[in-house]
């Protein structure tokens, strides 16, 4: 469904360049849900809006539903839905009419748009607020609206960018919630990215982990987490000197990575609920007394930080759960209408 090959773009801002995305080879097969997850700026974003046909690529070539993203822009729109950071309905329109608006655009029949309106209005649980102006919807209204407009023409493909940023916690499981339906029902490929680790974790049956314009893992949660984190044991003692004894005590018994921060002992281990068990037995015989115990399973931070010596929470990548159910305005889609011309709204000139 995609496949890219050494996929770059570079920016010029005063004079200097920003290598935004530095030689990405992707492949996304039909049917796939993917998730581009990385910190702010690691080229999330460039890449979904090359993939887009929204911005050229720099070199390296790009095939999306089977047309090239530079010759056959036309074709790669008709078959691809894009939702962007933001809102891009119009906020003057009820979203009804702003559904089957897109519809046409799209060059389909006005009872053919109605129903498919009808239909992603109760997919996505807008019954009660479609006949309303888009103005007066929440944040997360607004977002499956949005979600609505990208599947307006049934696409194979469905990108989305930050679906959920700006959500309360509420929204965004409900969001993500309908997206899982979507994928499933339509068996529609989704392709979206996401600096939430809890988002990837759960939404993605695999994740691409982007930094710095480059592509560093690409595998499924469970298997990054395997491969790239163990399990967390933390024993507190009641002493700094026990502290010591436990995490030499750790080292020998289970050749694991310790790291000691004052009487708290970090333990870096695979299996580590077998582990505990015996490792405590241990430091009993040894005198040691530990007043604390806790095991955590690995999450996508400490994949990412396996990855590249950083949290991805370091870099204010990980937004507060927003108080308010509320986006920001400015997004960006595209769209193309009946003879495969584009029409963009709000995007950002490279
Ligand atoms: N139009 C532009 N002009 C100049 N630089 C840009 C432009 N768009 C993106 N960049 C730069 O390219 C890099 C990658 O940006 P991009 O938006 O792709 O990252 P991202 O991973 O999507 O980040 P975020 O999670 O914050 O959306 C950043 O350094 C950014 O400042």
């Amino acid at each position: 469904m995609i496949q890219t090959k050494g996929l770059t773009r570079h920016f010029t801002v005063k004079k200097e360049t920003v290598e935004a995305v530095r030689g990405i080879d992707l492949h996304v097969r039909r049917g796939e849900l993917v998730a581009l997850l990385g910190p702010n700026g690691a080229g999330k974003s460039t890449t979904l809006r090359m993939l887009t046909t929204l911005l050229p690529p720099t070199s390296g070539t790009a095939e999306v539903a089977g047309h090239d993203v530079v010759r056959e822009q036309a074709a790669v729109r008709h078959r691809i839905g894009y939702i962007g950071q933001g809102n891009g309905a119009g906020h003057t329109q009820r979203g009804r009419d702003e559904l089957v608006i897109q519809g046409r655009c799209y060059g389909m029949g006005r009872k053919a748009a109605r129903a498919r309106a009808d239909e992603l209005i109760s997919a996505l649980g807008l019954e009660t607020v479609a006949d309303r102006t888009v103005s007066t919807l929440s944040g997360g209204q607004r977002r499956r609206l949005d979600i609505a407009m990208g599947l307006i023409h049934a696409p194979d493909l469905l990108f989305l960018d930050e679906p959920s940023t700006g959500l309360d916690p509420q929204n965004r499981a409900n969001l993500q919630e309908q997206i899982l339906n979507l994928h499933t029902e339509y068996g529609t490929t989704v392709v979206l990215t996401t600096h939430y680790l809890d988002e990837a974790d759960s939404m993605a049956e695999r994740v691409i982990v982007v930094d710095h314009g480059r592509v560093i893992a690409d595998d499924s949660p469970t298997q990054l987490k395997r491969d790239h984190a163990g399990d967390r044991i933390t024993l507190t003692a009641g002493h700094t000197d026990d502290a010591r004894r436990v995490a030499d005590r750790a080292r020998r018994s289970a050749g694991a990575e310790v790291t000691q921060s004052g009487t708290s002992v970090e333990i870096r281990v695979l299996g580590a609920p077998q582990l505990l068990p015996g490792l405590l037995v241990d430091l009993a015989n040894d005198g040691v007394t530990v007043t604390g115990a806790e095991v955590a399973r690995p999450t996508m931070d400490d994949v990412f930080l396996n990855l590249t010596g950083r949290s991805l929470r370091e870099g204010g990548a990980e937004p507060a759960d927003a108080g308010a159910d509320g986006g920001a305005d400015g997004g960006a889609r595209a769209a193309a209408d009946a003879d495969g011309r584009t029409t963009q709204n709000q995007e950002i000139a490279a």
